[in-house]
């Protein structure tokens, strides 16, 4: 049976916005009517969370857009679930492709960050995804799998995770994948989780697709049965980004 998934739209600022911006963001959230088939979660850099926090309407939650693997300590730069937590916010995003390949995460330390960052009470938002040569060489299922099997391994509990499948040529390129491209990736994700896990955790699995969704794509992309939301970056930072938020309903 397939359980109904609650949709998921996150917004992933990246290194984007001051005061002025996100006031900007804050205004057109909070002026958005609540939609309750939706959880929306967003994702400001570092030094705006709390006020974001302060100022974005309840029907709007807060992540922050990484964190290290430990609760505090000589780890210059770094920010934990445990100050996340004390913000009073419940996600992050982890795993996200530029700190995989931009700043060199590995599997290992994605997995380690996953599991104290459940540990300490924070969901998170555990981004996958392969490369343009990877999938022109036919390793797109190996890939995301490689990246999934690292939590797996970890035993970690499910309930409290999202996974956002982006395929890094679609992040910030234009080139968004096809409904049908995506739904593919999105059924194998479903089928190792049924695999590895257990089938009701594939099922409760909430698997969001990002890559340069829009207003545009963003209700074609809905339409597939294993798409259950989105991770957003440029466009959530646009009023449009109320119209992806809406995109299903
Ligand atoms: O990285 C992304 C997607 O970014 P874009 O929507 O700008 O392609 N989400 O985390």
């Amino acid at each position: 049976e397939t359980m109904a998934r609650k949709f998921f739209v996150g917004g992933n600022w990246k290194m984007n916005g001051d005061f002025a911006s996100v006031d900007g963001i804050v205004a057109f959230l909070n002026q958005s009517a609540d939609n309750s088939n939706v959880d929306v979660v967003v994702a400001p850099p570092a030094p705006y969370l709390a006020y974001a926090k302060a100022n974005l309407k309840a029907g709007v939650l807060v992540a922050a857009q990484n964190c290290y693997k430990t609760a505090k300590g000589a780890f210059t730069g770094e920010i934990s679930p445990a100050m996340i937590k004390d913000l009073g916010l419940e996600w992050v995003i982890l795993g996200h492709s530029e700190r995989r390949h931009v700043f060199g995460e590995s599997d290992a330390l994605i997995a380690e960050k996953t599991v104290h960052a459940l540990e300490s009470g924070i969901k998170v938002i555990f981004c996958i995804g392969e490369k343009l040569e990877e999938r022109e060489a036919g390793h797109t299922k190996d890939v995301n799998f490689r990246q999934l099997q690292a939590i797996v391994d970890k035993g970690v509990s499910w309930e409290n995770i999202v996974i956002a499948y982006e395929p890094v040529w679609a992040i910030g390129t234009g080139k968004t994948a096809s409904p049908e491209q995506a739904q593919e990736v999105h059924e194998w994700v479903r089928a190792f989780l049924k695999e590895k896990v257990s089938p009701a955790v594939a099922d409760a699995t909430r698997i969001i697709y990002g890559g340069s969704v829009t207003a545009d794509n963003a209700a074609e992309l809905g339409k597939k049965p294993d798409i259950d939301g989105f991770l957003v970056g440029g466009a959530s930072l646009k009023p449009d980004f109320v119209k992806i938020i809406n995109a299903r309903s």
